[in-house]
């Protein structure tokens, strides 16, 4: 991986890197945050998945994460939000919510998008080992997002609990399979069989498999998609059921922009840095 750009912040460094990516069959930028304690050694990272029409740079640049996550000696993990570059499908008519900027965290089965989009694995693979064999991370993680991201963040998290130690989420899509969203995304990235459509869903997941890993959520009350795309009640539905171990915030006046990411990063960071020990 090569570096594209970089900036001392916090004292710590962000930096912008470049790869060939396997999973995606194409380029990638992604961003990290250093803290200052990676000079001394081997740190725990956060993962940060954005949502629709963002790459690694708007929560680079607009939630203010970096601060906080020196002061509590944590490393930022930032990919891209799909696929990218010459080549890699977009929707016919680049709608904002499907094909680039929009990736949904899955592997898709569904031509033209199963030849780059599988966003799932990169996440979950590539990447950890890419950025865990060369920089100085200890291989703690916890997982976090915003919207499509916090809904990809939850699915990662619920699917494979050895991962990572907690979650947390902004204004996540909870029940992509029952929103406009999810269902265009879902039916196009993976086919209309509905049963797929489940391994991505995270009130399904946590409705089936029940999960022992803690679990912040934070949604804006004045949110423009909070009733028909995001859903938490779903959430908080399948986790009751499940037992688990989910607190929900519901905050008041707050809507779906990175100014209420940034006005909660801090309790988000602290919540993981705490499970990260
Ligand atoms: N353009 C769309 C909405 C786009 C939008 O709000 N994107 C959000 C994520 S939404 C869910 O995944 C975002 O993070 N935008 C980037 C930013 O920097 O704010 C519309 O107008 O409806």
């Amino acid at each position: 991986m090569q570096i594209v750009q970089e900036q001392v912040c916090f004292g710590g460094r962000q930096i912008r890197y470049q790869h060939d990516s396997n999973v995606l069959n194409c380029s990638m930028q992604f961003s990290v945050f250093l803290p200052p304690q990676a000079a001394a050694g081997p740190v725990p990272a956060v993962y940060w998945l954005s949502g629709l029409t963002c790459s690694d740079e708007n929560f680079s640049s607009k939630a203010g994460a970096q601060r906080i996550a020196a002061e509590l000696g944590l490393a930022l993990i930032i990919p891209d939000t799909s696929p990218r570059g010459e080549g890699v499908a977009d929707d016919e008519n680049a709608a904002y919510d499907l094909g680039l900027g929009a990736g949904f965290y899955v592997n898709a089965t569904q031509a033209p998008w199963n030849q780059h989009y599988q966003m799932y694995d990169y996440v979950l693979n590539e990447l950890p080992a890419l950025v865990e064999a060369e920089l100085p991370l200890s291989g703690k993680r916890a997982i976090s997002g915003h919207s499509m991201g916090g809904h990809g963040a939850l699915v990662l998290a619920l699917r494979n609990p050895e991962r990572f130690v907690s979650v947390s989420a902004f204004s996540p899509i909870c029940n992509p399979s029952d929103c406009p969203w999810g269902e265009k995304a879902l039916s196009a990235y993976l086919g209309e069989n509905r049963q797929m459509w489940a391994h991505y869903d995270a009130s399904l997941l946590l409705m089936s498999k029940g999960s022992t890993l803690p679990i912040l959520v934070d949604q804006g009350e004045a949110d423009n998609f909070l009733a028909e795309q995001l859903k938490p009640q779903a959430l908080v539905q399948a986790a009751k059921q499940a037992n688990a171990d989910l607190t929900l915030r519901m905050q008041p006046g707050y809507d779906h922009s990175y100014y209420f990411i940034a006005s909660f990063i801090e309790d988000h960071l602290r919540f993981h840095a705490k499970h990260l020990g």
